[in-house]
């Protein structure tokens, strides 16, 4: 396939564990030429704030704005999912050039399913593993109907993750875990 990626690195995990952050420092180590970062929310996000005349920037962000329509944007999202379960996973990777790619918002069997048919064995998985008590210090408080639903528990079972990063606020632990992944995606560039 032209421009297909050489690793394609799915991101799991629940709200506040860190996928964006742990997205981020994979990208910033292996350089904006090699490593993108790519989103199922943006381009779904991006639509639901035009249709519903909203800051999408505010959206992307992870202070409280998005927070007040998550509920609502699962919903919606999964309304499109339904009728097209590739939807957002052909938009986030459209355009992306690098190497590398790391998709920092994996939530559902179906988007797994998606990268695998379409990337195959460039495909691995890391689970971003944090304590109640770590995501609490960063701001989650549960929620009933979206913590407990898909797209929070989507890939709790099932899944056999190449890698379960843990990160509860111990800096020295996660750059330890992050190079063993650097490693790893050095050794197949
Ligand atoms: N290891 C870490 N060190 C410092 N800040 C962190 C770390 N992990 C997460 N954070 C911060 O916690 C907040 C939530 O992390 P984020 O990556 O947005 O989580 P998620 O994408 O899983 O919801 C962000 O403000 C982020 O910068
Ligand atoms: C409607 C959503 O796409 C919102 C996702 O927003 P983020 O990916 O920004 O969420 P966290 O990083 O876990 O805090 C969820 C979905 O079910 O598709």
């Amino acid at each position: 396939m032209a421009g297909a990626p050489r690793l394609v690195l799915l991101l799991s995990g629940k709200r506040k564990s860190g996928k964006d952050f742990v997205a981020e420092q994979l990208r910033s180590r292996l350089g904006p030429d090699v490593c993108a970062v790519l989103r199922l929310s943006a381009p779904l996000k991006e639509q639901y704030a035009q249709e519903h005349g909203l800051d999408f920037p505010q959206l992307l962000g992870a202070g409280d704005y998005k927070e007040r329509y998550r509920q609502d944007m699962i919903r919606w999202g999964e309304e499109r999912r339904r009728a097209d379960p590739g939807f957002f996973c052909r938009a986030a990777v459209r355009g992306a050039v690098q190497p590398v790619w790391v998709v920092s918002d994996t939530r559902r069997p179906s988007d797994v399913a998606w990268f695998r048919a379409a990337y195959g064995p460039a495909v691995r998985t890391v689970r971003v593993q944090a304590s109640e008590e770590a995501r609490t210090s960063r701001g989650w408080a549960f929620v009933a109907g979206v913590d407990d639903a898909e797209s929070e528990c989507g890939l709790d079972q099932g899944l056999a993750f190449d890698w379960t990063l843990h990160n509860d606020g111990d800096a020295a632990a996660l750059e330890g875990q992050l190079r063993a992944v650097l490693r790893a995606v050095q050794d197949q560039l």
